[in-house]
């Protein structure tokens, strides 16, 4: 199958300081790929490089077969989604409205969402669980459920690729469970996927792949049942890890103090 993004040899950074030291990757329908590493390796730096948004890039970006650069913005947003870490929702909005903010991309000239999409938004929120935030204002609204706020917006763009930085931050453990649930789910029927996640166990859980970044480059890539395992994680963390398999098969990872 044909990679929805490829990136080969990415240097990005800001000011005159490279951040990303030749990253190479590659997503494939079907894939979600957790992208794990230390604080300030470089993790969002890549996404936004995907998106654009890092102030400077050199090698290649390829979406859905295309050089990042011909692509026309409206024409990409109806095929890339971007759930960032947060966001301040400006006044006046009610949690639905900024849900279908996420339809701007499918809209018609007069930008205005039909019943369908409504539909479609109140559709998502109940299957993310949080339906009542619908009619919130949407500055009143907690870190966890702007997140759920953003990941809806994300869903009701329906994209062939799906980016997000950090969709488990503030979330409950149910609420973390959930997020990944319903993008594996997505992922399953032939979504692309890439997600930044601290948590080593939800990624063992819910990626297909995993890509560990360490110091702006690519320690690791692959399928997460090769990728991940103990020795990739401590050369990724400078850290001893335990690992222990759960009566249900499911890996799971503990780090160990150095000092125990
Ligand atoms: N707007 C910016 N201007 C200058 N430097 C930046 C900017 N954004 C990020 N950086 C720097 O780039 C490096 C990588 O940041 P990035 O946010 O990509 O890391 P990360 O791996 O996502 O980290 P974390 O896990 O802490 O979120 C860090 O040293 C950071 O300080």
């Amino acid at each position: 199958m044909e990679p929805l993004l490829v990136t080969r040899e990415l240097v990005a950074g800001y000011g005159a300081r490279p951040v990303l030291h030749g990253v190479d990757c590659e997503v494939r329908p079907g894939e979600l790929w957790a992208v794990l590493g230390p604080n300030g390796t470089g993790k969002s730096t890549l996404l936004r490089a995907v998106l654009g948004v890092a102030p400077w890039v050199r090698g290649e970006v390829r979406l859905f077969g295309r050089a990042r650069a011909e692509w026309e913005p409206r024409a990409l947003a109806r095929k890339l989604a971007w759930v960032p870490q947060s966001f301040e929702p400006a006044e006046g909005f009610s949690g639905l409205e900024l849900v279908l903010m996420g339809r701007g991309p499918h809209l018609g000239l007069w930008g205005l969402p039909s019943a369908k999409d409504t539909a479609l938004a109140r559709a998502v929120l109940e299957e993310l669980g949080v339906a009542s935030l619908a009619d919130r204002p949407g500055e009143a609204l907690s870190g966890g459920e702007r997140r759920m706020l953003l990941l809806a917006r994300g869903l009701v763009q329906e994209p062939e690729l799906l980016l997000l930085d950090e969709p488990t931050a503030f979330l409950d453990v149910a609420h973390q469970v959930g997020t990944l649930d319903r993008v594996r789910a997505r992922v399953d029927a032939g979504l692309g996927a890439v997600a930044v996640l601290h948590d080593v166990n939800l990624a063992a859980a819910f990626a297909t792949h995993v890509l560990l970044l360490r110091d702006g480059k690519v320690l690791a890539r692959g399928p997460v049942d090769t990728v991940l395992e103990r020795g990739a994680l401590e050369a990724l963390y400078g850290l001893p890890m335990e690992t222990a398999l759960a009566p249900s098969g499911a890996r799971l990872f503990a780090p160990r103090a150095p000092s125990r």
